[in-house]
């Protein structure tokens, strides 16, 4: 069947706490929206600020493919006439196609929240449908409250949906405003309204008991047409229900017709495009298309999935434009290991034996404190070692460090690190902004000169988190360092109780990587590695 999806990121998104985009961002997130095939695209309420506004105001430069624009507003002001409702004006200066506006369903909110009587309140409702009717705009009429209303005074809360409906509204959409009403209630509502009413309806729900995605689906179950929700589910409190969610459980998983699915693989880029510019990050369990979302950690579950994805994964991620990912850590099994070989393409050039002892090796580092997880940049490391054991580059015979402090004067750090290369030794002192910039310095003066490829590798991160408190400063800590060549990024991690020597032992490692890597010219392996690094 074919499903109308209704995005409202740029209006009832941002309601959420910190949401907030520009009119810029707003412009762009419309033009990706459009590209995703999402059919309306509700950009925000034109008389609300100045903001949206200028967006209404500047949208209509927009050559949009597919989506209708929608202004978002009230049903008018009780004490205004419609053609004097500056909000409601404000919604025909928008000039978009569509308006939507909400009204009220719940008796409690016409009596106590506008103060005024149960049938002024349906007069408001019929003379702003009326109103935006006649001015030629498709009007989508959002039933606030209709599910509490609906459960306060069933009689009342139909005739609101009456009245916008007889005034000639497009879609009569139910929300479920407060986000209580739990499923089965909601379906068993929505079937009593979808017997009355024929024409389009919708639901617009929020996620306050974590069920806006299955509520929306319930009402589809029951004859609903037309979903409203955010992309990562942004929204007032605890967010609308997830776009990206819904539209993939419509298409994928009943095979209604949304975006269609081609646009279906965009899905995953889109909701990370979003939140790029909302300035905040995907949650990596977000399903369909968080980073997790197809990630396997477990031994058991990689094991399976190598023989057959199905196994372990709902769906082929590719569906929605994600990926299957395999992770590294002390839940392990052999099958991680192979399956990591084989994406590097090497799967053949290791013994078991070796395999078995890069296992052993990798649940060793994790127990002392290690987390390949978020260091793949040291498992590759663990990986060309056991393909070319005894390849080292150089070796580190010592290094010392010493920062200076004297009165109020800026601090003074010098590093002295001494290696040996090709049996040759090589010392270097250096002072630096700091003790790992000091040695990365001494680092970098003692071997340039036999490698200076290394030169392109620099530092872009660095965390550093106590791995056991019990020792209080004594603790153990574990650096891992994110580092970029200009081409990719990765990160190595590094483990003691002196943060100096985690650090070091981090950049020596990213370091050496860099080399086997130059070294190795396989290039299937380059190929993965470049799966698994994040482009810069
Ligand atoms: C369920 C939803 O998410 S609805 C959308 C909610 N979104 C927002 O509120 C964000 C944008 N809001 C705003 O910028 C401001 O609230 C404005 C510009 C709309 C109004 O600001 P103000 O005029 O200062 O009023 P304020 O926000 O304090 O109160 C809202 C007013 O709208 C009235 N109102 C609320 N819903 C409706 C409605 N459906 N129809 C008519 N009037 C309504 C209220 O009675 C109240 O008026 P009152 O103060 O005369 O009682
Ligand atoms: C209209 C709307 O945003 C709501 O009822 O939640």
């Amino acid at each position: 069947m074919r499903i109308w999806t209704f995005d409202t990121t740029l209006r009832d998104g941002t309601q959420g706490e910190a949401v907030s985009f520009s009119v810029e961002d707003k412009l762009l997130i419309t033009q990706k929206l459009d590209e995703l095939g999402i059919d309306y695209i509700e950009g925000g309420w034109p008389m609300s600020n100045p903001k949206d506004k200028e967006f209404f105001l500047k949208a209509r430069e927009l050559k949009l493919k597919h989506a209708k624009l929608t202004a978002f507003g009230a049903t008018r002001f009780a004490r205004n006439p419609v053609e004097k409702d500056s909000n409601v004006l404000a919604l025909l200066e928008a000039e978009t196609p569509v308006i939507s506006i909400f009204g009220k369903t719940w008796d409690i909110h016409a009596t106590r929240v506008l103060g005024i009587s149960l049938e002024e309140n349906l007069t408001l409702i019929a003379d702003t449908v009326r109103f935006l009717k006649d001015h030629g705009r498709e009007v989508v009429y959002d039933a606030e409250h209709f599910f509490d209303g609906y459960q306060a005074n069933a009689d009342y809360a139909l005739s609101t949906l009456e009245a916008a409906k007889e005034a000639g509204a497009d879609v009569l959409c139910l929300c479920d405003t407060n986000g209580g009403t739990l499923t089965h209630r909601l379906a068993e509502i929505v079937s009593i309204v979808r017997e009355r009413f024929d024409g389009i309806l919708g639901i617009h729900c929020h996620n306050d008991c974590d069920l806006a995605v299955a509520n929306t689906m319930a009402a589809v179950d029951q004859g609903v047409t037309h979903v409203q929700g955010c992309m990562n589910g942004y929204g007032e409190r605890c967010g609308n229900a997830n776009l990206s969610s819904v539209i993939a459980n419509l298409e994928a998983k009943l095979g209604h017709s949304t975006i269609g699915p081609e646009k279906l693989t965009s899905l995953t880029s889109v909701a990370h495009y979003i939140a790029e510019l909302a300035n905040l990050p995907v949650p990596a369990g977000q399903p369909f298309v968080g980073r997790s979302a197809f990630a396997h950690k477990g031994g058991v579950h990689v094991s399976a999935v190598l023989k057959d994805s199905i196994t372990y994964e709902h769906i082929r991620p590719s569906v929605v434009g994600n990926r299957q990912r395999v992770l590294l850590s002390d839940l392990s099994g052999r099958g991680n290991i192979l399956y990591k070989l084989q994406q590097y393409g090497i799967g053949d050039r290791l013994k078991d034996d070796a395999k078995r002892e890069l296992l052993d090796r990798m649940k060793t580092m994790e127990y002392l404190g290690y987390e390949l997880e978020a260091a793949e940049g040291t498992f590759e490391l663990l990986v060309r070692e056991a393909l070319q054991p005894g390849m080292h580059f150089f070796e580190v015979v010592s290094f010392e460090v010493g920062t200076r402090m004297i009165g109020s004067r800026p601090s003074e750090t010098t590093a002295t690190i001494i290696l040996r290369i090709n049996e040759a030794i090589h010392s270097a002192t250096a002072s630096g902004e700091g003790p790992m910039n000091a040695l990365d310095l001494c680092l970098r003066q003692c071997i340039s000169a036999t490698y200076p490829a290394i030169a392109s590798v620099r530092l872009t991160d660095y965390k550093v988190r106590v791995i056991s408190t019990e020792k209080g400063t004594a603790s153990k800590v574990r650096v891992l360092v994110e580092w970029s060549d200009h081409r990719r990024s990765w990160a190595t991690v590094g483990v003691s109780d002196n943060v100096l020597e985690a650090s070091w032992n981090a950049l020596v490692d990213a370091i050496r990587l860099e080399l086997m890597r130059l070294a190795d010219k396989d290039e299937s392996i380059e190929k993965a590695v470049e799966d698994y690094c994040w482009g810069v």
